[in-house]
């Protein structure tokens, strides 16, 4: 297996240029597939999550040109569901942002579709949606374990109506549910059952499906009134924010050793929850100064905070290294759902943070991290999780290096992050 040592950093100071949001990439590219017109998106992710987005898309007779880069995309809209006359079989490696939202589209469809995935996209749970989907009439099949992709999808016309969906596991079954609710043939009301995890993901799914044409009653994120029988518009042109969840590593590591450092591409009134990480980070200490394009960090004395971070579950991964370098144990409360992401999360955090000699809490359903005097070197298992490596890569802000395993894993969604954190090294 590669694996990447990182030196030890005594400062960081510079300014980056954020990749655009997965989040709001895959969002873009399903909705411009649907929508009435052409969709030129600018500032794209180019990463495996998008390249999987893609590919479906293109074996679904979607037309679009994409420049070299892979950063700027002109999308043809069908304007409708896709329509397919023989089986399509779709990988969709380990993208939830692909695998969910395309489950509930193809269940539209006039389309019959395998879709597959890496290993662990197999243990991600997807019964949920799939439960809610089949009150609409859908066909959907469990082709191995109940609960889980691979799925084969008989796709026909559906008429919405009201649906239940269980809220406590993935906000993704909910956007998938809102996403095609509007092109089905009657009106739709979503009712969420128990409480609704990663609530500002379905402000990001309101938001753009406002951007093409779409509005929704929101009742307090328990109840969603939809209106059937609509046709998304594209807006011309659309450019995707910098990926707040993304910047999180950077803010960080100014946090920790800066100097300034300021990411640009997303601001204070960027659409993503996760930029309230920089929130957090004020709270335990840090500098922050806020931009209509731009975040900065400057480093401060950094004290441990006991939060709940179920708003910003991504980065609050970012939060559990950054603990490392805090006065104090900081508690990342109500993250159970790190348990069904690209590995166990919090098993796999609690794991990595005692190798470098924290000590760790692990409950169901929080972390507590108390830093050690000293940290240690070493060699850090990523578990195929693109945000551990990343995560761990704050550690050689110490003065001991840091060994990641398979540093590629990183492009999910984050290509040359290594690249770009080095280079903040001064
Ligand atoms: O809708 C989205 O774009 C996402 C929602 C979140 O997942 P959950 O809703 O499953 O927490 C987040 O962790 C994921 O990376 C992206
Ligand atoms: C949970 C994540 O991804 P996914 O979109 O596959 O759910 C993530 O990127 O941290």
């Amino acid at each position: 297996m590669s694996t990447l040592t990182l030196q030890p950093i005594q400062r960081v100071e510079g300014t980056v240029h954020l990749p655009g949001s997965k989040s709001i990439s895959n969002r873009v590219l399903l909705l411009a597939a649907m929508a009435e017109g052409q969709t030129r998106i600018t500032n794209l992710l180019d990463s495996d999550d998008i390249r999987h987005m893609l590919n479906a898309l293109q074996a679904l007779g979607v037309s679009y040109q994409l420049r070299a880069d892979r950063t700027e995309c002109v999308v043809d809209g069908l304007a409708g569901f896709f329509q397919c006359a023989v089986p399509v079989e779709l990988f969709l490696g380990n993208a939830g942002t692909a695998m969910r939202p395309l489950t509930a589209a193809l269940a539209a469809s006039n389309v019959t579709a395998h879709l597959k995935g890496e290993p662990r996209m197999y243990e991600r749970p997807i019964g949920h949606l799939v439960e809610a989907l089949q009150q609409w009439q859908a066909d959907i099949e469990y082709e191995k374990e109940p609960g889980f992709p691979p799925l084969t999808i008989r796709g026909q016309a559906l008429q919405g109506g009201l649906v239940r969906v269980n809220g406590s596991i993935s906000s993704q079954f909910l956007t998938a549910l809102l996403m095609i609710a509007p092109m089905l043939s009657g009106d739709s009301t979503i009712e969420i059952v128990g409480e609704l995890v990663s609530k500002p993901y379905i402000d990001i799914t309101l938001a753009l499906m406002q951007r093409f044409g779409v509005d929704v009653q929101n009742d307090d994120y328990q109840r969603f009134v939809v209106r059937g029988n609509q046709r998304y518009q594209s807006p011309g042109s659309i450019l995707v924010e910098g990926d707040a969840s993304s910047a999180s590593y950077f803010l960080a590591a100014a946090a920790i050793r800066g100097g300034t450092v300021t990411v640009t591409g997303i601001g204070k009134n960027a659409v993503q929850g996760d930029i309230h990480f920089a929130d957090a980070l004020a709270e335990m200490g840090a500098d922050v100064e806020w931009g209509e394009d731009f975040i900065s960090v400057t480093r401060n004395q950094l004290r441990g905070i006991d939060k709940d971070f179920n708003a910003i579950p991504d980065a609050a991964m970012t939060i559990a290294t950054t603990a490392l370098f805090a006065k104090g144990p900081t508690c990342i409360r109500n993250v159970y759902n790190w348990r069904v992401k690209e590995t166990d999360r919090l098993a796999a955090m609690a794991t990595e943070l005692k190798k470098v000699g924290a000590e760790v809490e692990e409950g169901q359903d929080y972390l507590k991290i108390t830093p050690p005097a000293r940290l240690q070197h070493a060699r850090i298992a990523t578990y195929d999780d693109h945000r551990m490596a990343m995560c761990f890569s704050l550690v050689a802000l110490s003065d001991t290096p840091v060994t990641i395993e398979d540093p590629d894993c990183t492009r999910k969604t984050f290509p040359n992050y290594f690249s770009l954190f080095q280079s903040l090294s001064r």
